[in-house]
């Protein structure tokens, strides 16, 4: 039985510390969803609260319809899987995995079949009778997985269960991880620090900073419309460049004049003055300086760095302003050297623009049709 799991105004505080301020939250049954943000942001103090190792001070925590504040540890029917493997070196693979059916006294013809099937899931059935330090991390970290899984959860917590594994072997990991997950269907809220492996495995992501959630969206919708400026610079690269707003009618529609060209562009709000017009490297358009099209921006590339698949370019713009610039590299007559005056297309259909708080202020129309197709 899979659990939906509401999440109400909660805070937690460490003395004065308020490691997570004001969480509210609604993950739906089956739900992927993941906690991602940097070092000391409040996951792990989340995800603690959520298993019950600590005592949220505000708020309330329903698991359907049960409120859960006052129900311990133990009887939230949660399987965890840690950084740190936390299996017993002096029990067998088998032993392991069977050590939380055992707790909860399942007859011994059960414990078999549940564990075996376990094991399969993980594909370390034939690894059954072997100790903890006879493995790999990446099957110690299965093992963990198959001890989680076995006593069927409602809700599955993982609390950066990657990060002591090998960068290919992480890929792989959180395939099989995502692939088990729908099999299984079961709800599951999971920690990382590392955006590139949230966007791989989520269903939708809560971005986290000082405690506080700053966006929930699925994955394309946080990258490609961040909802402020920490987001837009957590999540990928991006550039951040001065600009000015005007607001030129009642609709909102405004002009932005950004390195000295002015652009079209609609926003949420009536806002005028000083902005920040957001555009990622690859969202850059580079051409030759004969390209006759308005509104495009002198530069020069100052550096390129060639990475096989792309090429990463650094332009200076005649003001001085740095940005960075991604091209694929098709082409060897296309790739671009150092020296190379060209001109760039902001591109602001696809530029987000925060106020001078860092919060987005353009009209989000732009991605309409791609939440729906996506
Ligand atoms: N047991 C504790 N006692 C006091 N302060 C704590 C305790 N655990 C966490 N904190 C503080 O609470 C804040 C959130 O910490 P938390 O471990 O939840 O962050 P995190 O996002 O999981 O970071 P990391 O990725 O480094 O594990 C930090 O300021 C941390 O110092």
């Amino acid at each position: 039985m899979q659990e939906h799991v509401k999440i109400q105004q909660i805070s937690k505080y460490f003395g004065e510390n308020k490691a997570i301020d004001n969480i509210n939250i609604d993950i739906g049954k089956g739900e992927f969803f993941t906690l991602l943000g940097p070092s000391g942001c409040g996951k792990t103090t989340l995800l603690r609260t959520l298993a019950g190792f600590y005592q949220q001070e505000e708020g309330n925590l329903y698991f359907g319809d049960q409120h859960m504040n006052n129900v311990p540890a133990h009887k939230r029917n949660i399987g965890m899987v840690f950084q740190n493997y936390a299996i017993f070196p002096h029990l067998t693979v088998f032993e392991n995995v069977a050590y939380g059916l055992k707790a909860r006294k399942v007859k011994k013809d059960e414990i078999k079949a549940r564990v075996t099937e376990a094991l399969d899931m993980v594909e370390l059935a034939h690894l059954k009778d072997r100790q903890p330090s006879q493995l790999s991390g990446g099957q110690q970290q299965r093992v963990a997985l198959a001890r989680a899984i076995v006593i069927y959860p409602g809700l599955l917590l993982m609390d950066e269960p990657l990060s002591n594994l090998d960068a290919k072997l992480r890929i792989k990991m959180r395939e099989d991880i995502r692939s088990l997950q729908k099999r299984l269907n079961i709800t599951t809220i999971y920690v990382t620090h590392d955006q590139e492996e949230a966007l791989a495995v989520s269903d939708r992501i809560a971005v986290m900073s000082e405690g506080k959630v700053q966006q929930i969206g699925r994955p394309h919708e946080i990258y490609l419309s961040p909802a402020n400026k920490f987001v837009a610079n957590f999540i990928g690269t991006t550039n951040f460049l001065d600009a000015d707003l005007e607001v030129v009618d009642a609709e909102n529609k405004a002009i932005v004049t950004v390195e000295g060209v002015t652009l079209g562009t609609n926003l949420l709000e009536n806002v005028n003055g000083k902005a920040i017009y957001s555009i990622r490297p690859e969202q850059l358009k580079i051409y030759e300086t004969s390209e006759a099209r308005p509104a495009l921006v002198d530069g020069e590339i100052i550096d390129a760095t060639f990475l096989g698949e792309s090429v990463v370019y650094k332009i200076r713009f005649n003001s001085g302003t740095v940005i960075s610039a991604h091209e694929h590299s098709i082409r060897y007559n296309m790739l671009r050297k150092t020296g190379d005056r060209i001109k760039v297309d902001l591109n602001p259909d696809e530029a987000v623009i925060f106020d001078e708080s860092g919060e987005e202020v353009l009209n989000e129309h732009k991605n309409t049709s791609i939440k729906e197709t996506v």
